[in-house]
């Protein structure tokens, strides 16, 4: 069912010095910060031959990842967003097998402006995964 690693997502507590590391440090193609106002994040990709690393900051109240950065203070992997080909056929088969689809179970437009939803990390191997359809 899954497809290709879309992205590898990193949440940080200072967005623009960790654009930084990658732009200057580790000499990456990066882009500017987008905010995701219906995903409670800021985000910065990191362009990568074979894959994207997404450098998320916190935005507004209630974001997704601040719990995730109080115990991660100097930031750390996130989560993992895997491509499928149906978003929908995937998540019936995933709740068939027991698996948690997380906040109302519906797809959002996720930052390439496709849909997206997040599976619990318990369900796979201490990971939160997100799925995108490709
Ligand atoms: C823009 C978009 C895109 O790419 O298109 C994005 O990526 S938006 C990316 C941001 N959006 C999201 O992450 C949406 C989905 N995420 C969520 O709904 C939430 O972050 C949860 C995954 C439910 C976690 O929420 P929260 O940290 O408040 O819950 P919690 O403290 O009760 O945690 C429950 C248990 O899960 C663990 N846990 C929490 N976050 C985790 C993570 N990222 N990776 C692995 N484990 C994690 C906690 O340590 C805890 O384990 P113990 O019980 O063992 O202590
Ligand atoms: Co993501």
């Amino acid at each position: 069912m899954i497809g290709r690693l879309n992205h590898v997502a990193i949440a940080v507590p200072d967005l623009a010095a960790a654009a930084a590391v990658y732009r200057q440090t580790l000499g990456a193609s990066v882009s500017e910060p987008a905010e995701q106002p219906e995903h409670g994040v800021v985000t910065v990709f990191v362009e990568l031959p074979n894959t994207k690393i997404e450098l998320l900051g916190a935005l507004g109240e209630g974001s997704p990842i601040a719990a995730f950065l109080e115990r991660n203070a100097a930031g750390g992997i996130h989560h993992l967003c895997y491509e499928v080909a149906d978003i929908e056929a995937a998540r019936a088969q995933l709740v068939s097998q027991g698996a948690r689809v997380l906040g109302d179970g519906s797809p959002k437009i996720g930052a390439h402006g496709k849909r997206v939803l997040f599976l619990h990390p318990k369900d796979f191997c201490g990971t939160l995964v997100e799925l995108e359809e490709a």
